[in-house]
């Protein structure tokens, strides 16, 4: 075994069907009396349950939230908390709202408390993204990360089918970039392989039945595991990639992922093969990229780009955009080779590396 360091910063975690009930200790454990809470305005009434849940510990409810947290949003938001003397925020919600949460967080040190109803992995990461003026810009920062994350399974069993595949590809898509990561190591393989493994168990188990609670808690706990290597492992060509794709198109985040996740690690597979192995054998595949997009046509999810969206005449400006600004990446970011990928992902090909 190659030396390595492993150091993780990981939120304390509350996890299984009926644990949101726990809300209201945790967030005296921190020590905090007044959580504003968080959401879309999809899962406002969530939201409000959740307040009411809170009761004297409530210091009210912000459902705006909307993918990309808009820098405006952020603003608000932020507002809102100290206007409302909140000296804590409950995100509530996919990774939207938990990204809202982050911004918060980022200008004013609030501590988050997440509970998550998607398989985003936000919650695990110390990772932010904010949107200003059309651009997205994502960083780093310990202060963002939440302190408590509560995985309540029952909350997301309202999670539409589509968006509970999708979701769960994402989270995959965090793993498989781990197990290739630069810097990478043995203990963040192990759970990205069993974060793998979990989430291709529980998949196709949800989207036969959307109520299987224990295929709920098999997603989520998978979620929860590649969510821990995303926020400790650098990202690679595959998230620069869907950054670039959803954030200069507009398309929506978990789909992108889904669709462009086999392609690249296609590419990358030449370079990393051990990575492959380990996503092969967590998905009980032979190949892990072919098996990968068959899961998700199996599972009723898109695998092309021109069927979410993607401008054909785009495809240029993100191959230029991929090898624009250089990042650690298992294989060279090869300019001709990466517009073969769009294409190929784009149309809906097969991947091939
Ligand atoms: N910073 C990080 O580490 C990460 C950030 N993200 C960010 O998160 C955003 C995408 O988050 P997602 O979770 O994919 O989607 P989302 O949070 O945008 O949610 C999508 C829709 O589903 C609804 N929804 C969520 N949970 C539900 C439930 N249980 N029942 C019914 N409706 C529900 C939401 O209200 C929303 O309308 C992107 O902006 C992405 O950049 C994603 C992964 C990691
Ligand atoms: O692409 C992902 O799933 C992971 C990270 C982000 O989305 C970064 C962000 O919060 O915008």
């Amino acid at each position: 075994m190659t030396p390595f360091t492993f150091q993780a910063s990981l939120p304390r975690v509350v996890f299984g069907p009926g644990t949101l009930q726990q809300l209201p200790a945790e967030v005296e454990r921190l020590g905090a009396a007044k959580a504003l809470v968080l959401s879309t305005p999809e899962q406002q009434d969530q939201a409000q349950r959740v307040a009411e849940l809170l009761g004297a510990r409530s210091a009210g409810v912000f459902a705006r939230a909307v993918m990309h947290v808009p820098i405006e949003t952020a603003r608000e938001a932020r507002e809102e908390a100290r206007r409302l003397g909140a000296d804590c925020a409950v995100a509530i919600g996919g990774g939207s709202t938990t990204g809202l949460g982050k911004a918060i967080a980022l200008d004013s040190g609030l501590p988050i408390i997440a509970v998550p109803t998607t398989y985003a992995g936000s919650e695990m990461t110390p990772i932010y993204g904010i949107t200003e003026g059309g651009l997205k810009k994502t960083g780093r920062d310990a202060r963002v990360l939440p302190r408590t994350v509560i995985y309540d399974p029952r909350l997301t069993l309202s999670l539409p089918v589509d968006l509970s595949v999708t979701s769960g590809l994402n989270a995959i898509a965090h793993a498989a970039e781990g197990l290739y990561a630069h810097d990478g190591n043995p203990i963040l393989s192990l759970m990205a392989e069993e974060g793998i493994r979990a989430l291709a168990q529980a998949l196709p188990a949800l989207h036969r039945d959307p109520c299987d609670l224990q295929a709920r808690s098999d997603a989520l706990y998978g979620a929860w595991l590649c969510g821990v290597v995303l926020g400790n492992g650098a990202m690679g060509l595959h998230h620069k990639l869907c950054h670039t794709l959803g954030g200069s198109f507009n398309l929506p985040h978990a789909e992108v992922h889904t669709v462009v996740l086999p392609h690249a690690m296609a590419y990358n597979a030449p370079k990393a093969p051990q990575a492959m192995a380990a996503i092969a054998r967590a998905l009980r595949v032979d190949d892990a990229p072919l098996g990968l997009q068959q899961l998700a046509a199996e599972l009723g999810a898109p695998t092309a780009l021109k069927a979410i969206g993607m401008p054909a005449d785009g495809l240029d400006r993100v191959a230029d955009l991929a090898v624009s600004a250089p990042y650690p990446n298992p294989r060279p970011l090869e300019r001709t080779a990466l517009r073969a990928l769009l294409q190929r992902a784009w149309d809906g090909s097969a991947p091939a590396p």
